[in-house]
């Protein structure tokens, strides 16, 4: 929690004309309301066929809604309160209120002078809106297909890197401590680079993973920025029996980002903790209504298990039938909370989600996934990049965490000095390409 507002930097925001945060305001998101709209429109036979007339009806006022926002988008008009019955309204609406009263009275907050990521979590919260308030499409799912297209789209690097994970958990009783070290790296890697696989960054465009993850990271280690791997990694040996690979105590939360070939590495990454003595247990924590185009909701989630089991590929189906009795047996466990569907910096954890909070420390790692989750641990500001990352979190210490983050929003801390310029002269879009890529730590018993 940070009580002292003077000390930290202004949000990012589409009131600073040009910047990332105008553009994504200005183009992307309402190219995406636009795509949400004709997903709606298409789908109105199956609502037809699912709901009758009614389904019809409901199609119909839900887009005029989602017409109505775009414009109101476009046309900068002011912030309006959620008038629905989901349990987060309240919350919604005194975050707003905490932003007008931060603005001042003198104008209305609106979509291009507040901060970036307020207005940008809100539009997602409003298409849920749209169909909360038509009760017979209400649970749609706008962005289902494109989630189920990616994650088909990228087959055959799931079929590679199930079958090297199959491979791998072969040589378990064998495995020395240096391999069993790389192999760590390599399927963190995985893990990170995943996250490249977002559908929010393209506005909904197509973006797969189409060549085999395991070849590529070599050559991309040196577009990772910062790199504390082996902190995660001396985290977890720290909490591992002497020699004994049953005996992990660690329990490992992963916040979820992107469903698709995103989410398999990171449940290739967790089955790798679990079945190699890293971890005793996991606990992904994903959304609890669509969001961002591509973040994993429960039901992605089971999907995706299904569909690996289901696959006509023996060491797919395989990985998939491991994944379903680690859930079974609660090894593995799925969890969702309205917190992280909220505008908020993370820092806001302690006070506006105490539960949530209080689960979190008593995890002994947390992996952020993805852009967005950097973006809240560091407020979404204009920080320096040589500010500690301990410092960006703005008290937000549950317990050890690392993001794990490939650059698509022009917020980096914990760069050493003149490395951002440097960066800036070669390739000016580097904080928005999601070509560079962060593994960054942090743990409230990390000595300064
Ligand atoms: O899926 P991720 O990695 O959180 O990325 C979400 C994307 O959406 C954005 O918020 C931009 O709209 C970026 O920060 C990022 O490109
Ligand atoms: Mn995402």
């Amino acid at each position: 929690m940070e009580t002292n507002q003077a000390m930290v930097p202004h949000s990012l925001s589409a009131r600073f004309e040009g910047s990332f945060a105008y553009l994504t305001v200005k183009d992307r998101l309402p190219t995406i309301l636009t795509k949400v709209i004709d997903t709606i429109h298409r789908s109105k036979n199956k609502f037809f066929e699912e709901h009758g007339e009614e389904g019809v009806q409901a199609e119909k006022r839900a887009i005029s809604f989602l017409s109505k926002l775009r414009n109101e988008l476009q046309t900068d008009k002011p912030i309006l309160a959620l008038n629905d019955t989901m349990q987060d309204v309240e919350d919604w609406n005194q975050y707003m209120q905490r932003q007008q009263a931060l603005l001042g009275d003198s104008e209305p907050i609106s979509w291009f002078k507040s901060p970036w990521l307020y207005v940008e979590c809100y539009m997602y919260r409003r298409i849920q809106e749209a169909l909360k308030l038509n009760p017979p499409i209400s649970n749609f799912d706008v962005f289902k297909e494109g989630k189920t297209q990616s994650f088909f789209d990228s087959q055959q690097a799931i079929i590679s890197l199930c079958t090297y994970l199959q491979e791998l958990i072969k040589t378990v009783d064998k495995i020395s401590e240096k391999q069993l070290h790389e192999n760590f790296l390599k399927l963190l890697q995985v893990s990170l680079w995943g996250n490249k696989c977002d559908l929010s960054i393209s506005a909904g465009q197509e973006n797969a993973q189409k060549t085999s993850p395991m070849e590529t990271l070599h050559d991309l280690k040196c577009f990772i920025l910062v790199d504390d791997s082996d902190m995660v990694w001396s985290t977890l040996m720290s909490l591992r029996g002497s020699g004994d690979q049953d005996k992990s105590r660690a329990r490992v939360d992963v916040v979820l980002d992107n469903a698709g070939f995103e989410l398999v590495t990171d449940l290739v990454f967790a089955d790798f903790l679990i079945t190699f003595g890293l971890a005793k247990e996991i606990r992904f924590h994903g959304k609890s209504i669509p969001w961002f185009v591509s973040d994993v909701t429960k039901h992605d989630f089971d999907w995706t298990i299904m569909q690996v089991m289901a696959a006509n590929h023996k060491w797919m189906s395989m990985s998939g039938a491991h994944w379903k009795r680690y859930m079974k047996e609660g090894l593995w466990s799925y969890h969702d909370h309205p917190f992280w569907t909220l505008p908020h910096e993370f820092c806001d954890m302690p006070l506006d989600a105490p539960d949530l909070y209080s689960t979190l420390q008593a995890s002994d790692l947390i992996l952020f996934k993805g852009d967005l989750n950097y973006r809240k641990l560091t407020s979404d500001r204009d920080w320096e990049h040589t500010v500690r990352f301990e410092k960006a979190l703005r008290g937000f210490q549950p317990a050890p965490l690392c993001s794990l983050r490939t650059l698509k929003a022009n917020v980096q801390v914990g760069l050493q000095p003149g490395q951002g310029e440097n960066l800036s002269v070669q390739n000016p879009n580097w904080m928005t390409s999601g070509k560079y890529a962060v593994v960054q730590f942090s743990s409230p018993h990390q000595k300064h």
